[in-house]
């Protein structure tokens, strides 16, 4: 296995197949007949150059989309098996790899893909995809705690011994009106990309495969990255209109990533060496609400500026934050309980998260209020000295001075298993 590799071979969704041209359709017999019909050429329009043609390589010792610079669009989605065979489970998490390995790299699902089948049966790909481009899809799977025990404590699937010790259920926190038919699940699937119909493709043909083994429990789509992954990338805004993600773990914090995202052999199980924990909360805001805070109180319940994104001790958004300044009061310039305080490192035992959440809205609800928010994704080696240390700080009305625009109405936690090489599968280990 190495860190990167060349794409696989496949059926790309861009290049045109036969000799028939656009708008050709060939019509043969039988299921290995070869039916195709392209719409694209792989030929880029002249003088644009197409950011999201090159793919991002699928096998490696990590899985991508983890400490990959964030893609512009999520489509995250939980499942709950269907079956109780462990032969099901196994013959899914392959099916699954394989097909994220096609799309990732930009080409249709299966052998004949959408077009190039049998007339006579349903295409292997769904075809919504044709045409475009890689776009920057990671496909990321996670496994919740359900998938390895049941209510009862009793093994699944026969992994008996392989649950993790630090995938437990996460604490209660203050202030959570968690719903749980959007919250856990037994397997998680994080599709990001630069284009949402390349997202949606992914996890749309993820769901069909998984008919009869899984079923969709709950599904969330995000727009506008809220973190930079990478220092090459900019800040983006979250919905209360702030930079987010300055301080976040970047991937060229190599010691930072190797320390706090990758589970390390001495943490174990062995199966999950090389993987990470996504920590996953839905969180509505008080939209409405927020727009009418002064800018002054805005700035101060977060501990920033809202245009520079520095901190309010003073300089560029990089500064490091002087959490000892006083002003000519007396008091701390960055507020006891702004959120950057309360969230900081030096308050919570030198945790640090790698995140990675979107913006999300949901249309509006019933009066008239946009049903809008973040969904929070965080990586990490352990979640009870990383996730929980940190909203434990955060969480409650005495804490947080966000709190009041927020909610925290779903919860996942997901082992997300090491990458895959030419020939492996998502979670090999775990049938060892
Ligand atoms: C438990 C972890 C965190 C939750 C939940 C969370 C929710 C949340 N955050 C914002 C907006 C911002 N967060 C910022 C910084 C920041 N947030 C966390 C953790 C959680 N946030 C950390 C660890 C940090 C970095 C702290 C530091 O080291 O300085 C910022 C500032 C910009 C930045 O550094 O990213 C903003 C803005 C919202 C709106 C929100 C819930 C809806
Ligand atoms: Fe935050």
């Amino acid at each position: 296995m190495s860190e990167t590799n060349e794409p696989t071979s496949g059926l790309s969704r861009r290049k045109l197949i036969g000799a028939a041209g656009i708008g050709a359709l060939a019509v043969g017999a039988g299921a290995g007949g070869g039916y195709a019909v392209g719409r694209q050429s792989d030929e880029p329009t002249a003088g644009v150059p197409d950011p999201d043609a090159e793919p991002i390589p699928f096998e490696g010792v990590h899985q991508a989309g983890i400490v990959t610079p964030a893609q512009d669009r999520l489509y995250f989605v939980a499942l709950d098996m269907t079956s109780e065979e462990r032969a099901d489970l196994i013959s899914l998490l392959k099916d699954w790899t394989e097909a994220a390995r096609q799309m990732t790299q930009g080409n249709d699902v299966g052998t004949f893909g959408a077009v190039s089948g049998s007339p006579f049966a349903p295409p292997e790909d769904t075809g919504e995809a044709l045409g475009l481009p890689p776009s920057g899809l990671t496909v990321t799977v996670g496994f919740g705690r359900s998938l390895f025990v049941d209510a009862k404590g009793k093994p699944r699937f026969g992994l008996d011994g392989k649950l993790p010790a630090k995938l437990k259920e996460l604490p209660a926190f203050s202030g959570d009106q968690l719903d749980p038919a959007i919250s856990d699940g037994d397997l998680a699937i994080q599709a990001c990309a630069n284009d949402p119909q390349v997202a949606v493709h992914a996890v749309r043909n993820l769901v069909r495969i998984a008919f009869g083994r899984a079923s969709v429990r709950y599904s969330q789509m995000g727009f506008g990255r809220t973190s930079s992954t990478s220092s090459a990338q900019v800040t983006a805004r979250n919905m209360l209109g702030f930079k987010d993600g300055t301080a976040n773990i970047k991937v060229e914090d190599k010691k930072d990533v190797q320390d706090f995202v990758w589970v390390p052999k001495e943490d174990g199980p062995d199966w999950l060496v090389g993987g990470s924990y996504l920590v996953s909360r839905k969180i509505n805001m008080r939209i409405e609400i927020w727009d009418r805070e002064p800018l002054e109180g805005q700035e101060n319940i977060i501990g920033r500026a809202k245009g520079s994104g520095g901190p309010l001790s003073g300089g560029d958004e990089f500064a490091k934050i002087d959490f000892k300044k006083k002003n000519d009061r007396g008091a701390p310039v960055i507020d006891m309980k702004s959120h950057v305080r309360l969230a900081h490192p030096d308050f919570n035992k030198g945790a640090k998260l790698l995140r990675r959440g979107y913006n999300f809205v949901d249309g509006s609800d019933g009066l008239g209020q946009l049903s809008a928010g973040l969904f929070f994704i965080a990586y990490q080696r352990d979640p009870e000295k990383q996730f929980v240390q940190v909203q434990r700080s955060l969480a409650g009305s005495q804490n947080d001075l966000l709190n009041e625009y927020i909610v925290h109405v779903s919860s996942g936690l997901f082992a997300c298993p090491p990458g895959v090489g030419r020939k492996g599968y998502w979670g090999e280990g775990l049938f060892a």
